[in-house]
């Protein structure tokens, strides 16, 4: 494996980490660099040919705070040329329409800038009821909900780090 991936999140309580770490070590040796977006620089995108965006949802639909911040610069990135895979926490009851939605904003946006998604996930086995981050009837990352169903994170990420390995051509 040669190929070198940024993984970039941000979180409020800790969830959005562990699972960034679950990621980087169900890919195995030193192929992930995990960034916490809070410390992170805009030009630490321009490092990776693939990248991988998490973020949880906060106060209704709205990126984590860090995100939030960085947003705005978003526009001045080139993601031309660069795989981007998403994940995202949330909790599909509490916020039942707003599930998920900080994945689906990051994604739009850096699409927008060029970036090309890999790593889309079923929306079987969830139960809500909008989010912005459905497209054409499928999640456009990774779904986590640690409030819910922490019992299928681990399997959700190691099926998902499988399907990015592949998209990833390492
Ligand atoms: C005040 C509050 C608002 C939230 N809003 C949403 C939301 O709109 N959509 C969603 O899917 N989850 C929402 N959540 C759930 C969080 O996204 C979830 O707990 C997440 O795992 C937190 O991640 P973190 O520990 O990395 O910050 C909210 C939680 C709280 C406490």
């Amino acid at each position: 494996m040669s190929k070198k991936i940024g993984l970039f999140y941000g979180t409020q309580t800790g969830k959005t980490e562990s699972a960034a770490e679950i990621i980087r070590d169900a890919f195995g040796g030193d192929v992930v660099t995990l960034h916490d977006i809070s410390q992170a620089d805009i030009a630490d995108f321009a490092e990776y040919e693939c990248l991988i965006i998490g973020s949880p949802t906060w106060n209704i639909g709205e990126l984590q705070s860090d995100w939030e911040g960085i947003y705005p610069d978003l526009d001045e990135v080139d993601f031309t040329g660069k795989m981007v895979a998403y994940f995202g926490t949330g909790d599909q009851i509490g916020y039942a329409d707003n599930f998920q939605d900080a994945m689906g904003i990051l994604e739009e946006k850096i699409s927008q800038q060029g970036g090309k998604t890999v790593g889309y996930w079923p929306t079987d086995g969830y139960d809500f009821g909008a989010s912005k981050a459905v497209r054409n009837g499928k999640f456009c990352g990774l779904a986590l909900d640690d409030d819910n169903q922490s019992d299928l994170t681990d399997e959700r990420i190691q099926a998902w780090v499988r399907m990015l390995k592949s998209e990833f051509s390492l």
